[in-house]
């Protein structure tokens, strides 16, 4: 007996386990709010075993939901919004305005500054599809991408794979920033932005190459039983995507099945550690490096950081993202956007709703 859950036993010795769950975790994966399953003593015996796990996969499993939220804000058409909801919004609004309502305003405060152009990729400059390898940028964006670079410097910041975004992307004289910022390059040719003129690579997490291949693989082995969910391969950090996999409990199909997999074989690995995208879960290495210090990297390599005459501005729709709004806020230089449809904590200033509002 658990607080939370009741075991029976029956005539032939197995249990049954009436699992009452939180009603936070209620509506996503026991729809029923509790249920009666049915477990053979040995299965239960290997699950006891494994309980050390369980706290750590149910925090998981809350925070793959609470990084999932629905992509509808408040009164579109689909739900009629709680009036709570709609005030929510509304106060969230004033404290990140939307970039473009605050056009104006900001082009003025931009008059006389070097602008820096800092961009994610998924769910910024491409809009979330269920498939990772078909996140396309439209050829508009493109083109709105390569005018900001004829000005600006401009750097796509990403948790993918470094060459894989750069084919997503298809520009030259970018500054690419790989598997969040650990896989770092300028263009081949020098370039007019970069006062060093120096051409730029950094790869930060090198030695961790081999460790990450390993954990790859295994994850690929064991997702391999779970349906709909994918691995990818980013070089310094593997993705666990579960977009695809259906929440529902008593299948192969549930996301808590992903959290325990991912958190058992990363148990054997304690220089990874594990965070948390739009429906992915991302392994990377401990090392203290993501897409704030990238950001802080680039504008030091391109020369600048050190005068009150530089703007950078990073625009980001992801929870990796926040790293770089919170260098700009503490920095107290340039500002964040945050890509968004529903109210979320961000260091970002500003807001946009989608990738074509940020075009
Ligand atoms: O830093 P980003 O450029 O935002 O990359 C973060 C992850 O983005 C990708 O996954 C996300 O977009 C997919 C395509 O739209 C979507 O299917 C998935 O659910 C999202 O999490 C990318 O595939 C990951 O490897 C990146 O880590």
């Amino acid at each position: 007996m658990t607080n939370h859950n009741t075991l029976m036993s029956d005539a032939k010795g197995n249990i049954s386990l009436a699992v009452r769950v939180p009603v936070s975790t209620q509506s996503l994966f026991y729809p029923g709010g509790g249920r009666c399953i049915s477990i053979p003593r040995r299965k239960l015996v290997q699950k006891r075993e494994a309980d050390p796990t369980q706290t750590r996969n149910n925090s998981w499993i809350e925070a793959m939901r609470a990084s999932s939220p629905s992509q509808t804000r408040p009164g579109n058409v689909s739900s009629l919004p709680e009036s709570g909801e709609e005030d929510e919004y509304s106060s969230w609004m004033a404290q990140h305005p939307s970039a473009l309502s605050k056009f104006e305003e900001i082009a003025k405060s931009l008059t006389g500054k070097q602008i820096v152009m800092f961009l994610d990729y998924d769910g910024t400059l491409s809009p979330i599809v269920e498939n990772p390898d078909q996140a396309y940028m439209t050829d508009e964006m493109r083109d709105a991408v390569k005018g900001v670079a004829r000005y600006f410097p401009t750097a796509i910041v990403t948790g993918r794979c470094r060459d894989k975004v750069r084919r997503f992307v298809k520009l030259p004289g970018l500054y690419y920033a790989g598997s969040h910022g650990m896989d770092i390059k300028g263009p081949s040719k020098q370039n007019k932005h970069n006062k060093n003129n120096k051409g730029v690579l950094f790869q930060a997490a090198n030695e961790f190459l081999p460790m990450i291949d390993q954990v790859s693989k295994s994850l690929v082995e064991k997702m391999n039983e779970v349906a709909g969910a994918i691995v990818e391969n980013n070089k310094f950090c593997v993705s666990v995507h579960y977009r695809c996999v259906d929440p529902k409990a008593e299948t192969l199909k549930d996301w808590g099945i992903v959290a325990e997999y991912v958190t058992s074989i990363l148990s054997e690995y304690p220089k990874l550690r594990l965070t948390q995208g739009r429906k992915v879960i991302e392994i990377r290495p401990t090392i203290k490096w993501d897409k704030g210090k990238a950001l802080e990297f680039l504008l030091e390599s391109l020369g600048f950081g050190h005068s009150d005459n530089e703007l950078p501005i990073y625009i980001g729709d992801d929870r990796t993202d926040e790293d770089a709004f919170k260098v700009l806020r503490e920095k107290g230089q340039g500002f964040g956007i945050l890509v968004s449809k529903v109210p979320k904590e961000t260091s970002a200033t500003y807001s946009l709703q989608e990738p074509s509002e940020q075009m």
